[in-house]
């Protein structure tokens, strides 16, 4: 296993993201935020954006997993081999790219990308999956390790209150490759649930880096209580 892969073992990562219109929504606001996680013991940073990775490499020094987001429904995680090759040379030590089985926009095939970035760039490769059926096609495309991230938005798998913890099951006991569970892990006891689990690294995004979000989840408590 790559040593910078093997040190996230057991550890942490947390996505710093601003989405568009949004007032946070500025490289060097993603920038303080990602030194503000790794502050607290985050062992990696994820970031969105070629702006946002260029900034969020040099303000920490831990490794930054980058993807580019384009569009918001189908293939928009880096969803071209172009994309994730700008990713790269953004300086991203780990691409993030979605790791489903659905045709992606230049007609690529994963394998196909994760090849042609590796002829580019000396980079590490993060399949986003959706599905037990998208990890094990993303092990075979080449990639260094396997996220959650896609569970409940690529319509293969309900999307859970919580991480998918039964596609972590599925993951952890099919695939030989690290799983990083990622998306909707909302709480430190469903981030320690998953690693439980038999997963390599939790990704936590919202319930640490979007305050707007949070922000809702007290203040729908707030109104509730008052009734
Ligand atoms: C589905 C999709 O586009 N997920 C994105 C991937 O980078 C982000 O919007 C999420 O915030 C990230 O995956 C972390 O998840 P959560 O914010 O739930 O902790």
């Amino acid at each position: 296993m790559d040593p910078l892969i093997e040190g996230l073992r057991g550890r942490l990562v947390v996505s710093c993201q601003a989405y568009p219109g949004e007032p946070m929504r500025d490289p060097r606001t993603m920038a303080q935020i990602a030194q503000a996680v790794v502050a607290g013991g985050a062992a990696a940073v994820r970031a969105q954006g070629i702006a946002d990775v260029r900034q969020v490499v040099t303000a920490v020094d831990v490794p930054v997993i980058g993807l580019w987001k384009d569009g918001d429904d189908g293939v928009y995680i880096t969803p071209t081999l172009e994309h994730a090759v700008a990713v790269a040379e953004a300086g991203a030590q780990i691409v993030a790219l979605d790791g489903t089985r659905r045709p992606r926009p230049d007609g690529r095939t994963l394998a196909e990308t994760v090849a042609g970035l590796r002829e580019q760039a000396d980079v590490l490769v993060m399949a986003d999956c959706g599905s037990i059926a998208d990890a094990l096609a993303a092990q075979d495309a080449g990639v260094d390790i396997l996220g959650t991230t896609l569970s409940g938005y690529s319509g293969e798998r309900p999307k859970t209150v919580g991480p998918d913890l039964e596609l972590v099951d599925e993951m952890v006991a099919g695939c030989t490759l690290p799983v990083m569970v990622e998306g909707r892990v909302h709480t430190p006891a469903q981030a320690a649930e998953a690693l439980a689990h038999g997963a390599f690294s939790v990704c936590v995004g919202t319930a640490i880096t979007h305050p707007t979000t949070i922000t809702t989840w007290f203040a729908d408590a707030v109104a509730t209580a008052r009734g």
